[in-house]
């Protein structure tokens, strides 16, 4: 038996994605009683393709849901740890409700049958070494002896988190000794991809190596739409077009050529964090990353351009219109999004007339939110009808061809995705 805890993003699709391609019985618990409730009615707070779908087919048959750590752990065999791993104000990351999680399972686990305790959250090299170990061990628990212990960071991307789940292009696995290393083998057997066996630090740094490259591919992608900008007379989205062209980004199962698109900056609950995270590691390490932390400050530079262009464009006493809020198309969240920098950056500069409008994460940025200016339009076609300048925030593939259908508003293109 398996055992999630954390039902978030990361851990409902663990849960679920393992339940069926695995076809074992997995246990779930989340701290949140709301959150249980919830998915104990068949629905989940957040929008990700096929989830809910899974969710209505192994609910309570493969998939079930624990009233309490004791429960979901008693009969498993491996422990999935998935709780969050959010940013403190330096950029360091908060391992709260990790090591609060893990100390709520040493005290939860008994004798009965070895289990391992798998961390999925995203966490700084050393912090298994470091904080993981010493924690168990002040529980009771010898990792290695007493207990198995693996690091397996997650690599999907939400809008797709179920399909990367099930097709991974890789999988990642530190662990303590070989029989925890054994039973991640046997747990991830079914699934087609490359199993990688590694020490902790390996397969912590591994993970902050592919996000930081991504926000460094981003923030190369704005420096240089900035650039073009500059220079004037450049179509950037056709260039960026010509340039996924080059057959080295093309290769299966890459698909670079989905990604490296300019913009206004990178957001979202992983970019961002894990590109501060990883910064703040290396530089407690005694060294100065000086690329990332130029990625970050192109980042804010490339958020700070569009509030400029919008405020060039348009008086604060005019309307806005804002099309798009969530963090990326295809997604409802907005944790970390930058619509909501850009729009508080404009707030303080004045505008208190915006109205705004994305297919999905209306709602949840209203919560999320509720200090900005913003009225919310449950209609695409009542934000043209209510702006004159409109504002493309997320590339969304319904908002691609409007300023070709209504030439006479004055468009400012935060994506480079207007045609
Ligand atoms: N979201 C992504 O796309 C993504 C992808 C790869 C890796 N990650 C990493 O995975 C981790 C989880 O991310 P997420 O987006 O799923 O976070 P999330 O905030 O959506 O979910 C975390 C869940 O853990 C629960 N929780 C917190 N403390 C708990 C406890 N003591 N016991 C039980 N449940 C507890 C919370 O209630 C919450 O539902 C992070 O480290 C993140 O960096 C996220
Ligand atoms: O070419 C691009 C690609 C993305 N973005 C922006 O970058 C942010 C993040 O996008 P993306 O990387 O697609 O989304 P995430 O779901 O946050 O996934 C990232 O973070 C996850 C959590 O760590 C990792 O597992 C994934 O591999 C990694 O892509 C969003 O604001 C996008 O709008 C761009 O501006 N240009």
């Amino acid at each position: 038996m398996i055992a999630v805890v954390g039902l978030g993003f990361v851990g409902l699709t663990t849960a679920l994605g393992l339940a069926d391609v695995t076809g074992r019985t997995v246990y779930g618990y989340d701290a949140n009683i709301g959150l249980r409730k919830m998915l104990a009615e068949g629905t989940i707070p957040f929008y990700e393709e096929g989830l809910e779908q899974m969710l209505e087919r192994h609910l309570h048959k493969r998939f079930r849901l624990a009233e309490c750590l004791e429960d979901a752990v008693e009969g498993a065999d491996v422990i999935l740890v998935c709780v969050g791993t959010p940013s403190l104000p330096g950029g360091e990351v908060s391992l709260d409700d990790l090591l609060g999680a893990l100390s709520q399972l040493s005290a939860a686990l008994t004798n009965h049958g070895r289990k391992v305790i798998a961390v999925k959250s995203t966490v700084p090299p050393r912090t298994m070494a470091d904080k993981v170990i010493p924690l168990l061990r002040s529980g009771g628990w010898e990792p290695g002896r007493d207990i198995g212990l693996v690091h397996n960071p997650e690599f999907l991307r939400e809008g797709c988190a179920l399909k990367d789940f099930i097709e991974p292009d890789r999988i990642v696995v530190g662990a303590v000794d070989d029989w925890s290393f054994s039973v991640m083998r046997e747990l991830y057997a079914p699934f087609e991809a490359p199993l990688h066996e590694v020490g902790f630090e390996t397969a912590e740094f591994t993970k902050y190596l592919s996000n930081s490259l991504l926000a460094s591919l981003i923030s190369f992608a704005n420096e240089m739409a900035m650039a073009a900008g500059a220079i004037g007379g450049i179509d950037v989205r056709r260039s960026f077009d010509i340039l996924h062209e080059d057959k080295r980004w093309r290769g299966a199962p890459a698909g670079m050529a989905k990604y490296v698109y300019p913009g206004c900056g990178f957001g979202g609950y992983c970019l961002p964090k894990d590109t501060a995270a990883a910064i703040a590691a290396i530089e407690a390490h005694g060294y100065t990353p000086t690329l990332l932390q130029e990625v970050v400050r192109v980042n804010e530079r490339a958020k700070l351009k569009i509030v400029n262009d919008i405020a060039a464009a348009a008086a604060p006493d005019q309307v806005l219109g804002i099309l798009g809020l969530s963090f990326k198309p295809g997604s409802d969240d907005v944790r970390g999004c930058v619509a909501a920098d850009i729009l508080s950056a404009l707030a303080e500069r004045g505008y208190r007339h915006m109205l705004a409008f994305d297919p999905m994460a209306n709602r949840a940025f209203a919560s999320r939110y509720p200090k900005l200016p913003l009225d919310y339009a449950d209609r695409l076609e009542e934000v043209i009808a209510g702006a004159d300048t409109i504002v493309v925030l997320t590339a969304w593939p319904i908002f691609t061809r409007l300023k070709a259908d209504y030439p006479d508003k004055q468009w400012i293109d935060g994506r480079y995705c207007l045609i």
